[in-house]
């Protein structure tokens, strides 16, 4: 059995004929980037981590706790494993408001509703959107909606935080700002963030290191210089190139 501070992460999932096997782990505060073309896993990844897919072999071990470990029969429901997870196209829920969407983590955790609802207009106002705590989400801009996602997963203060495409949303001109407040909420938060983005611009900005999955592999690892100076394929030649 694995022990780790950190993230230790020794999977295959399978997803219809699809199959992702792989084997990494980050230090506490490690924040890396999951690249990879379509369809080569990157989601698979998150879901398999946040517990929306179970394992077929191997483990999920995370601050020195098995979240899954088939052989063990260990399977920790999505709530138990207490991550902060911002999915594509953020789902928010659309019957709450803003406020209530950010306190849903609480609520969920027992904590009475007024204390939960302060704490999330405290989140919201940190982002910089605490304008918005009544609105649902059907009212909120693609910059409001990511601003009201990233609180959603953070308000809990979780070891691991899993962003899939976090300003995919944005467009060109709202991006380059939001990346670089991106940046700094997730060097305060201090958790383990792992990010899926298909622009390298934003994983570089963002990622201390990149993750580079290709057909359910993991195909490169190291910093943005290191894969540029020898890239391991032909993929991470081209996307870097880009950068
Ligand atoms: N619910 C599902 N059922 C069956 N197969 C799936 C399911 N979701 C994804 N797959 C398959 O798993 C593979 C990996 O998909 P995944 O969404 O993880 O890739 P991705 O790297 O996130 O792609 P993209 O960049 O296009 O979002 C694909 O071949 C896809 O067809």
């Amino acid at each position: 059995m694995t022990t780790t501070a950190g993230l230790s992460v020794d999977i295959a999932v399978r997803r219809g004929g699809f199959t992702l096997e792989l084997q990494f782990a980050l230090a506490p505060g490690a924040t890396v980037a999951v690249l990879g073309p379509n369809g080569a896993g990157k989601s698979t990844l998150v879901d398999a981590l946040a517990g929306l897919v179970p394992l077929a072999r191997g483990e999920v071990v995370l601050a020195d706790r098995t979240l899954e470990r088939p052989a063990a029969r260990v399977r920790l429901s999505p709530q138990e494993r207490g991550l902060g997870v911002m999915f594509q196209g953020y789902c928010l829920f659309g019957h709450m408001n803003a406020r209530d969407n950010v306190a849903y983590g609480l609520r969920a955790r027992g904590v009475a509703r007024a204390r939960a609802r302060a704490e999330a207009q405290a989140w919201l106002e940190r982002l910089g959107v605490g304008e918005v705590g009544d609105l649902e989400p059907a009212a909120l801009s693609g910059g409001q909606a990511q601003r009201v996602a990233l609180a959603r997963a953070m308000i809990t203060r979780p070891a691991l935080l899993l962003l899939d495409e976090p300003l995919a949303a944005l467009d060109v001109s709202a991006r380059a700002q939001a990346r670089r407040l991106l940046a700094g909420w997730l060097a305060e938060a201090g958790a383990i963030c792992v990010i899926v983005s298909h622009d390298v611009r934003d994983a570089v900005a963002l990622a201390d290191e990149l993750l580079v999955i290709e057909g359910g592999r993991l195909t490169a690892r190291g910093t943005a210089a290191e894969l540029r100076a020898r890239p391991p394929t032909e993929y991470v030649a081209a996307v870097l190139a880009e950068a």
